[in-house]
């Protein structure tokens, strides 16, 4: 097992061509291998900023990224990302569309070889049958998934997500996670993700950045996820620290994040490194007014 941390991001700051002020300043944040982590944050507080940065498409002013003991300085195809609108290319097949990365990483693999690999990720992401397909006639959750299989077939050191799920109706953007959770614990593939939604938050990550709205956003705290790892999207709410983290999450982004912005948050919320933050665990969350009695009833 590695002993060193797989992803370091320190001082991070990103000032656009006639921006008064950055979008965020000094980032900093770490990814152990094999760890999911969720960043979340009002509209514009810097977040794709950072996963283009993370990807190697876009530069920070301040600051560095390395991984696995290297720099970030360009796309690789150690990096594999998910956008949030697909971008496949609608010339090519579903197994075109996996096959174009797949034959980059590995340029000596024949034919038999580069489709047996396409395969394997197109019955992954439960596309079989629709190999020969192009993208036009495709629905958006296929769309998504052979974005997905796309990401994984390259065999990444770590996958980048932008709010891969946001456009995708509550039933497949469901199926589709629950896919992500089995493929994430078959691999241990190390990921960094996008979201608005806090309940795909707390299913998927293991940690949960959470950041100040812009400019000059940052990461106030890094939220821990105490829930055990196997679960399950039916019965997550059932665990006694689940409305804790949610209630936390939620309370951030209703009322600590601008507070914050504007300076009147805690000071706890500056550190350098962000803290670390275990709702589930901390005496002042068991102390909380639970709002769980109330959404129980829908069970
Ligand atoms: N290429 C660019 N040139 C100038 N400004 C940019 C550029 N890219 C992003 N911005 C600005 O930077 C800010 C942060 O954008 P970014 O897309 O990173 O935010 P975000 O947190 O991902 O937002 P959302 O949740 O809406 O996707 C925005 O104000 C945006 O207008």
């Amino acid at each position: 097992m590695s002993t060193h941390t797989f992803l370091k991001v320190r001082g991070l700051a990103r000032r656009f061509a006639g921006a008064a002020k950055p979008v965020f300043g000094n980032v900093s944040f770490t990814i152990e291998r094999g760890e999911f982590v969720c960043v979340i944050g009002h509209s514009g507080c810097g977040k794709t900023t950072i996963l283009n940065i993370l990807a190697g498409l876009d530069s920070a002013t301040l600051g560095e990224v390395t991984m696995d003991g290297r720099e970030v300085a360009g796309p690789s195809l150690d990096r594999g990302v998910v956008f949030q609108g697909h971008a496949l290319m609608p010339w090519l097949s579903v197994r075109g569309n996996i096959a174009f990365g797949v034959r980059s990483r590995w340029p000596d693999w024949d034919r038999a070889k580069i489709d047996a690999h396409c395969q394997k990720y197109i019955d992954l992401v439960h596309l079989t049958g629709n190999e020969a397909k192009k993208p036009s006639q495709l629905s958006g959750g296929m769309k998504q998934r052979v974005g997905i299989a796309r990401a994984f077939a390259i065999q990444p050191k770590m996958l980048l997500l932008d709010e891969p799920f946001g456009a995708l109706d509550a039933l497949t953007r469901g199926a589709i996670q629950d896919e992500l959770v089995k493929i994430c614990a078959e691999t241990h593939q190390t990921v960094f993700m996008i979201t608005h939604d806090v309940d795909e938050a707390i299913l998927l990550a293991d940690k949960i950045m959470l950041m100040t709205n812009g400019p000059e956003a940052r990461i106030a705290e890094v939220v821990v996820n105490t829930l055990p790892r196997e679960r399950s999207r039916h019965d997550i709410h059932h665990h006694p620290h689940y409305y804790r983290i949610r209630n936390h999450l939620v309370d951030f982004l209703v009322h600590r994040s601008k507070l914050l912005q504007e300076g009147r948050g805690d000071d706890a919320a500056n550190e350098d490194p962000p803290r670390l933050v275990t709702p589930g665990l901390s005496e002042g969350a068991a102390a909380e007014p639970s709002r769980e009695p109330q959404l129980k009833q829908v069970k």
